[in-house]
């Protein structure tokens, strides 16, 4: 198994919990709550903020060209189709001004803020952000006719974002394959905050932390 893998082997049972949460069964179902779907997109909107700064901290960081290159035309695209979905959903559900971040919300700033300091250190939170909401919206089964709730969906899935995933899981076993073993622990512990931050930031969504 891959180094990527062993990571997420290791945090199966956290990862799982995230990936089946109810918010993503309501997404499916197109049932989220009008006021969970605008908690969510609120913090999610302060989170975004932040990890288009990791994206540029891996951008700089990359030791090679041709995966800072992948890197930068994801943050471009971070920066166009999904900030054009926060305008309209946002608009839609008629939230008004920036919120202050939960506990959740919080602890993945901090997280992001940490993990911009190396390369190794930016893959790995990268990687579980990216990883898990394409597993989660990879589902097979009917999308919800709810454009709020389809396009979040789809905005998460598809062959180009599994295609950034790839790369995301390739340049994390490459570097962890060159790495030393505190470097590949300290990946081991960022990879497994991040999975736990993603399901407790689900959880706040419903007014938990
Ligand atoms: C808490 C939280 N974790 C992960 C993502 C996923 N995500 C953030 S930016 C991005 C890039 C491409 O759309 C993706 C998939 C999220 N939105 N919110």
């Amino acid at each position: 198994m891959s180094f990527a893998d062993d990571m997420r082997a290791a945090t199966a049972s956290m990862w799982d919990a995230a990936v089946g949460h109810r918010f993503v069964d309501e997404l499916w179902a197109g049932t989220v709550d009008d006021a969970v779907m605008a908690r969510y997109l609120a913090q999610d909107a302060l989170f975004l903020d932040r990890f288009v700064a990791l994206l540029g901290a891996a951008v700089a960081t990359a030791d090679r060209t041709e995966p800072r290159l992948a890197i930068a035309r994801q943050l471009g695209l971070v920066a166009g189709d999904e900030d054009d979905y926060f305008g309209r959903a946002l608009a839609r559900l008629g939230a008004t001004g920036p919120a202050d971040p939960q506990p959740a919300t919080q602890g993945f700033l901090d997280l992001m803020d940490e993990a911009r300091g190396s390369y190794a250190d930016a893959l790995t939170v990268l990687l579980v952000a990216e990883w898990l909401y394409l597993d989660w919206a990879s589902r097979d089964a009917r999308k919800p006719d709810d454009w709020l709730h389809r396009e979040w969906i789809d905005l998460h899935r598809g062959p180009a974002f599994t295609t950034w995933v790839d790369l995301l899981r390739t340049e994390t076993d490459r570097i962890a394959r060159d790495a030393d073993p505190a470097t590949r622990e300290r990946m081991t512990e960022l990879f497994t905050r991040a999975v736990d931050l993603e399901r407790a930031f689900f959880d706040a969504s419903y007014g938990g932390s």
